[in-house]
């Protein structure tokens, strides 16, 4: 089973097994219920998933891919959906598994299982393990959990950290400091993979810490051969995301409702990844959580994603939302819509908050939907949320504005259902906002003054970067890979640190850490951006100043700056960036109009400011960065983050998105800092 084709996500369901008969009972008789209608039975295109709460006289429905019941094990959904999957893998693909869902739904059973049902994970490694066999592949694994937007290395005793690298223009991911570790056996992977089991046979949670909930992911790296120089043929990963929580019902300590508020904003922007590359948009928002940008090159292009959607297997409220959400990425660009009135979660659209505000702590970077005709009540702080609506309504018309016209006349129709929708979200946001700000740490999550407000923030504008499709391999195995064999390495209990350090990146290590020392931030030595300006400015003042005032417009038959018969009368209009003029004296001494001259020059100078600009803020050092205008402490601090992850994350004024500023912003900013130079 394949997603539907023009889909690179699958997106299924897997309802709970009865763990507890008592509480199941009680919820049924209370009335509180969830079915699935297969329309086709197990050949089922698509599958609508019921819930309902008689109390409350709710009803809801959901359109998915497929949902398996209760009493569907995990070996089912593993042969059905998994299997395949590995095939693609060792044809050179990525696969990814992702199981999310509400707290104890279920997810790390259906990724890790149990000593008695073993979970995709576990039969997937077996499935892979015995293919490398056959055909003289090496296994790796990694493993990694990923706590508030941190990424740490599960297999590394001291749980260093684990940076993203992005080469964006070869589509490349680097995971620096992340271990792999070969594997050649099913028990050799239990003991790394599960640390081992307790004694009522259920899994321990790698990590098990109480009250510390987090992302767990493991990749699956399949190498030609037990060659170290060996490139990569595909991986697959599997992540157990932590369980999703409405912010509102549980907000004990301000650390907790931290934590919680990261995790639901991951998952939402999860969600908006694989609904934009379902429904094939031109930008993918990878960038937006640190998951999905891990994730990245095995995301997209013919790489195979799954989406497993853990329900609760009796009405609740968190897993009512994650199938909403669910059945939102489901949509597709050949899913038919067949009737408007039909109530399905599929007939909705998606409202997508900026990549800023996601990133404020406390914010969502919400993908919400709203069933038409029902609207999601909130008793409490209702100015507020009328505002919020209204503010929500204008974000919708702005990202209208940027959907592709097709989808126009059919969203229209839903823009006050949309309001509901975006009420979920905002109130969810404004009891936050309040509760952090009871607790005294709203100042802290607040942005300084200089920059807009989130909300403000968000607009249609706003776009990630472009997706480069790719299968290419986040790394290779390191020249001096040492694998570990059966003479010095017991396959029994695997030494993970000894493993760990024979597999360390030696070269791979050094270079970024070169890279990274060229990037440390020295204080002192900041590019003297004021000075460069004041230059330009100097240069621009001058150049105006000897400009006759008077542009005199040749006629048609003027011998045009490259000696080409000029046929249009000129007009002033931007010129072009190539074009072939060195510096004013080139200019001076060209023969052609004073206005194209001082087009050329002002064109010429607007480029190296931004040169300037960009290159300021890749190498200045934290307090200069602040100097900038539209740049506070929060900024400066990402950009720092952005720039220990990637040598040069800023190429362009584009890429000013990824701090979070709009295209318009990005104009106004450069407009005050030219303006500045006049003062
Ligand atoms: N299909 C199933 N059959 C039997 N028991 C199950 C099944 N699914 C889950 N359970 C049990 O339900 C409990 C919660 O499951 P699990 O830990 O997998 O949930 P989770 O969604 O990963 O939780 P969290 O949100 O805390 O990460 C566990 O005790 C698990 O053994």
């Amino acid at each position: 089973m394949g997603p539907i084709q023009g889909r690179k996500a699958r997106v299924i369901a897997k309802i709970k097994g009865f763990t507890d008969l008592k509480t199941e009972s009680v919820d049924e008789a209370s009335g509180k219920w969830i079915s699935v209608h297969k329309p086709k039975g197990d050949d089922s295109e698509s599958v609508t998933v019921y819930f309902g709460d008689q109390s409350t006289s709710r009803k809801e429905s959901y359109e998915l891919d497929y949902c398996y019941d209760r009493n569907e094990g995990n070996a089912l959904v593993f042969s059905r959906e998994v299997k395949p999957l590995i095939e693609d893998v060792f044809k050179g693909h990525n696969a990814t598994v992702i199981a999310y869902g509400a707290r104890g739904s279920g997810k790390t059973y259906v990724i890790q299982g149990s000593e008695e049902e073993p979970g995709l994970a576990v039969l997937a490694m077996t499935e892979i393990l015995s293919m490398a066999e056959k055909t003289g592949k090496l296994i790796t694994i990694s493993c990694y959990e990923i706590s508030k937007d941190h990424a740490f290395d599960l297999l590394d005793p001291e749980r260093h950290e684990v940076l993203v690298w992005e080469d964006i223009a070869r589509g490349k991911i680097q995971l620096k400091g992340l271990s792999q570790v070969p594997v050649k056996s099913i028990q050799e992977f239990q003991k790394l993979y599960l640390s081992g089991h307790n004694s009522q046979k259920q899994p321990q949670k790698i990590l098990a810490e109480p009250h510390h909930r987090s992302h767990k992911g493991l990749i699956i790296h399949v190498f030609h051969s037990n060659k170290s120089d060996a490139l990569p043929l595909g991986k697959m990963n599997f992540v157990d995301l932590a369980g999703y929580e409405d912010a509102r019902r549980k907000s004990t300590d301000g650390v907790n409702l931290l934590e919680n508020n990261k995790i639901n904003k991951s998952i939402y922007a999860l969600q908006n990844v694989v609904y934009a590359l379902n429904a094939n948009e031109s930008h993918v928002p990878y960038r937006e959580s640190k998951l999905t940008r891990m994730l990245r090159d095995s995301l997209g292009g013919t790489n195979k994603i799954l989406m497993v959607a853990c329900l609760n297997s009796s009405f609740c409220q968190d897993s009512l939302y994650m199938a909403s959400l669910a059945s939102r990425s489901c949509k597709g660009i050949n899913r038919v819509i067949p009737d408007s009135t039909k109530k399905t979660k599929s007939m909705v659209r998606p409202m997508v908050l900026s990549s800023y505000k996601s990133r404020i702590p406390g914010s969502h970077s919400a993908t919400v939907t709203k069933q038409i005709g029902t609207r999601v009540r909130f008793p409490e702080n209702k100015a507020n949320v009328k505002a919020s609506a209204i503010k929500g309504r204008k974000l919708f018309d702005e990202a209208c504005h940027s959907t592709k016209s097709k989808k126009a006349s059919q969203e229209e129709n839903l823009s006050l259902d949309i309001v509901s929708a975006i009420e979920h979200n905002i109130q969810e946001e404004l009891s936050f906002m309040q509760e952090k700000y009871s607790s005294g740490i709203l100042e802290a999550l607040v942005p300084p003054v200089e920059e807009p407000s989130p909300l403000e923030a968000v607009s249609a504008e706003e776009t990630d970067v472009p997706v480069k499709a790719s299968n290419t391999q986040e790394t290779k195995l390191p020249d001096k890979v040492v694998v570990a064999n059966k003479h010095n390495h017991d396959e029994a209990t695997p030494n993970i640190d000894s493993n760990v350090k024979a597999l360390s990146f030696v070269g791979a290590d050094q270079a970024m850490d070169k890279e990274n020392n060229f990037l440390l931030v020295n204080e002192n030595e900041s590019p003297p951006i004021s000075a460069r300006l004041q230059e330009l400015s100097n240069n621009l003042k001058l150049l105006v100043s000897s400009t006759p005032s008077c542009v005199e417009i040749p006629s048609k038959t003027d011998v045009s700056l490259y000696g080409q018969v000029s046929t249009e009368i000129l007009e002033p209009k931007t010129p072009e960036p190539s074009l072939p003029v060195n510096d004013k004296w080139e200019i001076a001494n060209t023969n052609c109009s004073p206005w194209k001259a001082l087009s050329a020059y002002s064109s010429r100078m607007k480029n190296s400011l931004v040169d300037e600009y960009i290159r300021f803020l890749n190498t200045a050092s934290k307090e200069d960065l602040k100097r900038l205008k539209g740049i506070g402490e929060k900024r400066a601090t990402y950009i720092l983050e952005l720039r220990k992850e990637s040598p040069e994350p800023f190429k362009n004024l584009d890429d000013l998105k990824e701090i979070g500023l709009s295209a318009k912003q990005i104009k106004g900013i450069m407009r005050k800092e030219i303006g500045g130079l006049f003062n």
